[in-house]
């Protein structure tokens, strides 16, 4: 007769994406995580006898990230709130000896809008890439096409989305105060060379922040992502003379707001996504300029 060992045993949630703003007036901190929960414990029973008495399941700890997060009253570390959640485990359920947590933290910064910290500004740190496209022909014909990609943006408030088509196939809110956040690709062609390309640079990537964000104290509403990404194209084009063509992609990560047990969401946590998620693309010129194609 054969016998069997089960000398290891663990469940959890893993990658449980949240964000969490914490609101001080007008004044918002985030953060983005990735939460993992393995809990150890007397278990043995679900995989000898196929009998689940007891388990806490990984859907009540997936929402547990959430409640414990929305229970951290105070602006946190990651470390305060992996403690406070492993404690919550253990303390809560009589089969579990060990909870095991594992976060990790996106790298959003408040931006800093003409030296003040935006109130509810945030760029992931570093993540932007410089890019240009240059074809020369034959003829001389010399284009050139700078731009940014991967430059990810977020503002916790002053963006709302209302007045879409409903029908029987809609069900998102209409709401006047979400998350926006965005990973924005821009190319824009220059009909000359500017005096500077490292000063046109800058003042292009500006005028993307400066229409995203707003000024420092307030910011300024979007009613939509489009509506933003035709206001960035523009800046572009009003501070950066030489460019004439503007090819912006903007994808629309949405962070859903989230009362996993029913409690009441409080503009606190949101559930962090980028599968599924919208795709917003527009190419804007001066008049009567041909649109450049995206690279
Ligand atoms: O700014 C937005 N534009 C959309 O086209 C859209 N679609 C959607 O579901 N949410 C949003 N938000």
């Amino acid at each position: 007769m054969a016998s069997y060992a089960l000398p290891l045993h663990h469940h959890g949630k893993s990658k449980v994406r949240l964000g969490r703003v914490w609101r001080d007036g007008n004044v918002h901190h985030m953060v983005e995580w990735d939460v993992y929960t393995m809990i150890d414990s007397d278990m043995e029973h679900a995989f000898l006898n196929g009998d689940n008495t007891g388990m806490t399941a990984t859907d009540t700890q997936k929402n547990t990230v959430y409640v414990i997060a929305q229970r951290m009253a105070q602006k946190c570390t990651i470390e305060q709130y992996a403690i406070a959640l492993a404690q919550h485990f253990v303390r809560t359920y009589p089969l579990v000896s060990k909870a095991k947590i594992y976060v990790e933290q996106k790298p959003w910064t408040r931006v800093q809008q003409t030296g003040a910290p935006h109130d509810h500004g945030f760029a992931l740190q570093g993540t932007e890439l410089r890019t240009v496209y240059v074809t020369y022909d034959k003829a001389g014909t010399l284009d050139v096409t700078a731009g940014l990609k991967d430059l990810s943006l977020l503002k916790t408030t002053q963006s709302g989305y209302e007045g879409f088509l409903r029908d029987q196939f809609t069900v998102l809110p209409e709401v006047n105060d979400r998350i926006m956040a965005s990973t924005v690709t821009c190319t824009w062609k220059y009909s000359a060379p500017p005096p500077c390309y490292d000063a046109a640079y800058a003042a292009a990537k500006q005028g993307l922040l400066d229409a995203f964000l707003g000024p420092a104290r307030g910011g300024v509403y979007s009613p939509s992502v489009q509506y933003t990404l035709y206001n960035m194209a523009k800046n572009i084009l009003d501070r950066v003379p030489q460019s004439e063509s503007i090819f912006l992609n903007m994808p629309n990560l949405h962070f859903i707001p989230c009362n996993p047990v029913g409690s009441t969401f409080n503009n606190d946590v949101y559930v962090a996504t980028s599968e599924p998620h919208g795709n917003i693309e527009a190419v804007i010129t001066r008049q009567g300029i041909a649109p450049h194609c995206k690279l």
